[in-house]
C-alpha cells in the first residue's frame, strides 16, 4: 500500500481516481471537480476519442490483451498530459497491466490517487443494470478480490464512495423547512468536498479557530457503537470545532462484549469513520488512547496501533493523536507520510504525581514538539494550584513562540486547567454516554466558566432596519448564544443607525434588512459584499474597531442550493432569477459563483434590468421582460429564484394550477427553486411542486435559517445550533400571523 502523500508536493497536482467498475468514479470524479473547480476526464471517453471506437466495440474486435495495452499508455499519457488541475478517472482495469500499476505508484510520490470503494453488493446491483461495458467473462466478484490488492497497493488514499445506490431514489422532499428529509445530496456533496479538498491540500479540513489561535474545542466520543448516536451528532458537536473518535473505544456489537485485550477490527473502524462523516464534516481526531495511558488500547499492540493511524491517514483523517512512548521508528515514519494532516503528540500521567515545572514535563514537551504539529500533555490535580503550575507552564512556551499545546489536569480538581486551555480543549456534551475523562466538561459549561471569570466578556448584536421576521430575530439568535454558553444578547435597533451603535465596546455586530442595506456609510467591504454591492451583516472585532460588512444572504442561497440540487446536475447551463430588486444581486452572485453558465433575468423594468446587467457584465446574464418569454430554445434552467415578494414581475403565468409557463419546469434532472417570499407555498413553488418530486421547493423561511446560520458563525466563530433555529423558525412559519 503506497502512503499518504508528503506535504511537499504541488498542490495543484491533478487527483486520479481507481477503483472497481461501478465503485462511482465518475460520479463522485465529477463532484470533486465541481468542487475543487477542476475539470473532470474520464479516462473512458478519451480513450473512445483517440481510437475513433467505443470500449465495448474495441474489446469485441480486438480482444482485452489490446485493449489493456491500449488503456495503459493511455493512462501514461494523461497522468503526464494532465498532471496539473484536473480530476481523472481511470477505467478499473487499468490495474491489471504491471506498467500502468508502476505509474499510479509513482503518481502516488506526488499526488493523490484515490481509490474509491462500495459495498461488493452495491457494486454487483449497479453493474447487473448496466449494459454499456464489455463483459469481463468472470464474475464481477471474481473479478473484484484480483483487483483489490493492486487498487489498495496504487493508491495512497481510499475514499469510500457513500452513495447508497440501493436506497438513493428515496432522496426526495418538499418545500418544507426541515433539511433532515434530504440529507443525502448535503451530505454527499459537503463529504466529497472535504475530503478532496483536504487531501488535494487546496481546503485542507484543518480547525480554523485552532490556525488562528482562537479558543478550539472538540467533542469526545464515547461510544462502542456510533450507529444509534449519528442522528444526534449535530446537536452533540454544536460550537465545537473537531470530533475525537476514540478507537481505542469502539466495540464492534458482533464481537463478545468480555474480549480482553481488544482491538476493534480495522473494517469496523473505518465503517465507523465513514458512517460519521456522513453526520458532520468536522475535522477528526483519532486516537487510540493505550491502557497506560488511561484508554482500552493494548499498550504492547504497536503494530496494529500504526496500521490504524496509516489507514486513517489514507481516509484523510485530519488529526492523528500519537503517545510519545509509541517507538520512535514508526512515529517517524507516520510523520513523513502525514500529507495535509496533522499529528497532536500526547502524554497522560494518571498519577497524580506530574509536576508541571519539573524536567519530566519540560523534556516531553520537547520531545512532542520534535515531530508533532500540536502537542498534548495531560495530568491530574490534586489541589487547584497545580492548574496555575500548568497555566504558567503554558504561557511561558506560548512566549516563547511555541506550537499549539492542549494541557489539561485531569479530575475534579483540574476543571480550571480545562477552563483555561485555549487549544482543542476535549469537551463531553449532557447527551453522552459518559466523559472520556474525569472532570470533563461540555462547550456550555466551559463558556459559562469563561464569562463568570471574566475571560469572555458579554457582546451586543443588533437588528437593524425591517427585517420580515424582526419579530423571530432575538429568540433565534439568544437561543442559540444561550445553548453554547455564550454571555451574548441579540436586540432589535430599528430605528438606530451603526454609526452610533458600533462605538460602543460591546459592540459585536449588526444584521441590516433594507432599508438601510444599500447605504451602510463607508464600511470597509469583504469581497463578496462588495461584489454584491449590498451588506446584510456588520462583523466586529478588536473590541468593535474593526467592522467588516458581509453579505450572508448569498450564502444562504448557496447553502440552500448545494443541499438540494440533484447529484446528477453536473454542469449548470441555465438559471432564472424572477425579480430585479436587492435580493436578486446576491441572487445573481450566488450561481454566477457556482458557474452556472447563462442567468435569464425576468425583470420588467429595463432600468432594473439594465443596472444589474451592468454590475454583472462579467457573467451571461439576460434580460427577459417576463417569465414567458423564457427562450423555448435554451436549456431549461435547474434553478430559478424568485427574488422578491413584492416583485414587480408578473407571476400569473404560475397561478392557475397546471399552468407552468413554457419550458421552465422541463429539465428532466429537476433542480432547486427558491421563493424568497416568507410563506410556505406560494404558487411558484406549487407548480414547481406539481412539475414532480425531482424539484425541490425553498422558501423564505428556509433562507432565513441558513442566513442565521451564517451571521451566527461570522459573529462568534462558532457553529449554531441548526436544529433548534429550524424547529423555532417552522414553528413560526405554520403560525398564520406571520404569513402576511
Ligand atoms: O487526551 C485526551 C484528553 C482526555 O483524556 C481528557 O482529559 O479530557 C480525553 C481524551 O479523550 C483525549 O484523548
Amino acid at each position: 500500500m503506497t502512503e499518504a502523500t508528503g506535504s511537499s508536493s504541488n498542490m495543484l497536482q491533478s487527483v486520479v481516481l481507481v477503483g472497481m467498475r461501478g465503485s462511482g468514479k465518475s460520479f463522485i470524479g465529477k463532484l470533486a471537480a465541481a468542487a475543487l473547480g477542476w475539470a473532470f476526464v474520464d479516462a473512458d471517453i478519451v480513450f473512445e476519442e483517440k481510437h475513433k471506437i467505443g470500449v465495448r466495440d474495441f474489446v469485441r474486435q480486438r480482444g482485452w490483451p489490446a485493449f489493456r495495452e491500449a488503456e495503459s499508455q493511455l493512462a501514461t499519457d494523461l497522468l503526464e498530459s494532465h498532471s496539473l488541475g484536473h480530476v481523472i478517472s481511470f477505467g478499473g482495469g487499468v490495474v491489471e497491466v504491471e506498467s500502468a500499476r508502476q505509474a499510479l505508484v509513482e503518481y502516488s510520490n506526488k499526488g493523490p490517487v484515490v481509490h474509491i470503494t462500495r459495498e461488493e453488493q452495491e457494486i454487483i446491483k449497479y453493474l447487473n443494470e448496466e449494459t454499456d461495458r464489455p463483459p469481463y467473462g468472470e464474475s464481477v466478484s471474481d473479478v473484484l478480490h484480483r483487483r483489490q490488492p493492486w487498487f489498495a497497493n496504487c493508491s495512497n488514499f481510499e475514499y469510500i464512495n457513500p452513495v447508497d445506490i440501493r436506497h438513493s431514489t428515496k432522496v426526495d422532499a418538499q418545500g418544507d423547512l426541515s433539511h433532515s428529509l434530504h440529507p443525502n445530496i448535503e451530505r454527499v456533496r459537503r463529504d466529497v468536498a472535504r475530503f478532496f479538498g483536504h487531501v488535494t491540500g487546496q481546503h485542507p479540513n484543518l480547525a480554523p479557530n485552532l490556525v488562528n489561535n482562537k479558543r478550539s474545542y472538540f467533542l469526545c466520543l464515547t461510544y462502542p457503537d456510533l450507529t444509534p448516536a449519528l442522528s444526534d451528532i449535530e446537536e452533540l458537536t454544536t460550537g465545537a470545532d473537531a470530533i475525537e473518535l476514540r478507537v481505542d473505544l469502539l466495540h464492534s456489537p458482533q464481537d463478545p462484549d468480555d474480549l480482553s485485550p481488544y482491538i476493534p477490527p480495522v473494517d469496523y473502524v473505518f465503517s465507523q469513520l465513514a458512517a460519521l462523516r456522513q453526520h458532520s464534516d468536522l475535522p477528526i481526531v483519532f486516537t487510540a488512547r493505550t491502557t497506560s495511558e488511561g484508554g482500552k488500547f493494548p499498550s504492547s499492540s504497536s503494530a496494529e496501533a500504526f496500521e490504524l493511524f496509516h489507514t486513517a491517514l489514507r481516509h484523510g483523517v485530519e488529526y492523528i493523536d500519537v503517545e510519545m512512548a509509541w517507538p520512535t521508528n514508526l512515529i517517524q515514519n507516520l510523520v513523513s507520510q502525514k500529507g495535509q494532516s496533522q499529528i497532536v503528540a500526547s502524554y497522560h500521567d494518571w498519577s497524580g504525581n506530574l509536576k508541571w515545572d519539573s524536567k519530566v514535563v519540560e523534556d516531553k514537551y520537547w520531545l512532542g514538539e520534535s515531530f508533532a504539529d500540536i502537542v498534548k500533555i495531560v495530568g491530574k490535580a490534586n489541589v487547584l494550584e497545580d492548574n496555575f503550575a500548568l497555566h504558567n507552564f503554558v504561557e511561558q512556551k506560548r512566549a516563547s513562540g511555541a506550537k499549539p499545546i492542549i494541557a489539561i489536569n485531569m479530575g475534579f480538581e483540574g476543571k480550571l486547567s480545562r477552563v483555561l486551555n485555549r487549544t482543542f480543549s476535549p469537551v463531553t456534551h449532557p447527551l453522552l454516554p459518559n466523559k472520556a475523562a474525569p472532570g470533563q466538561m461540555s462547550l456550555a459549561e466551559i463558556q459559562t466558566t469563561l464569562h463568570s471569570i471574566g475571560q469572555l466578556p458579554p457582546l451586543r448584536f443588533y437588528g437593524l432596519g425591517k427585517h420580515p421576521l424582526r419579530s423571530l430575530l432575538p429568540t433565534l439568535f439568544n437561543s442559540a448564544f444561550e445553548t453554547l454558553g455564550l454571555p451574548h444578547h441579540f436586540e432589535l435597533a430599528e430605528d438606530k443607525s451603526l454609526g452610533d451603535l458600533s462605538t460602543s465596546p460591546d459592540f459585536g455586530g449588526a444584521l441590516i434588512s433594507s432599508p438601510f442595506t444599500l447605504d451602510v456609510p463607508k464600511l470597509p467591504l469583504s469581497p463578496d459584499s462588495s461584489n454584491i454591492g449590498v451588506v446584510d451583516t456588520v462583523t466586529a472585532e478588536n473590541e468593535g474597531k474593526k467592522l467588516t460588512g458581509e453579505n450572508a444572504e448569498w450564502q444562504a442561497l448557496r447553502a440552500s442550493i448545494l443541499s438540494r440540487l440533484p447529484l446528477e446536475s453536473e454542469s449548470l447551463d441555465s438559471a432564472l432569477v424572477i425579480g430585479g430588486d436587492q435580493n436578486a444581486r446576491s441572487a445573481i452572485y450566488t450561481l454566477q459563483r457556482l458557474g452556472v453558465k447563462t442567468i435569464f433575468l425576468a425583470e420588467n423594468s429595463s432600468e432594473t434590468a439594465h443596472q444589474l446587467l451592468e454590475t454583472f457584465s462579467r457573467t451571461d446574464l439576460r434580460h427577459l421582460h417576463s417569465v414567458d418569454q423564457y427562450p423555448s430554445n435554451a436549456s431549461s434552467p435547474s434553478i430559478i429564484i424568485n427574488t422578491s415578494p413584492t416583485s414587480s414581475i408578473n407571476l400569473t403565468p404560475f397561478e392557475k394550477p397546471g399552468g407552468s409557463p413554457g419550458t421552465i419546469f422541463a429539465n428532466p434532472l429537476g433542480g432547486v427553486v427558491i421563493d424568497m417570499t416568507f410563506k410556505t407555498l406560494t404558487p411558484l413553488l406549487e407548480r414547481a411542486g406539481e412539475a414532480g418530486p425531482r424539484w425541490k421547493l425553498v422558501n423564505g423561511f428556509d433562507v432565513t435559517c441558513e442566513q442565521v446560520f451564517s451571521q451566527f458563525y461570522m459573529w462568534t466563530g462558532r457553529r449554531c445550533p441548526r436544529k433548534q433555529i429550524h424547529d423555532i423558525v417552522k414553528k413560526a412559519s405554520q403560525d398564520e400571523l406571520l404569513k402576511s
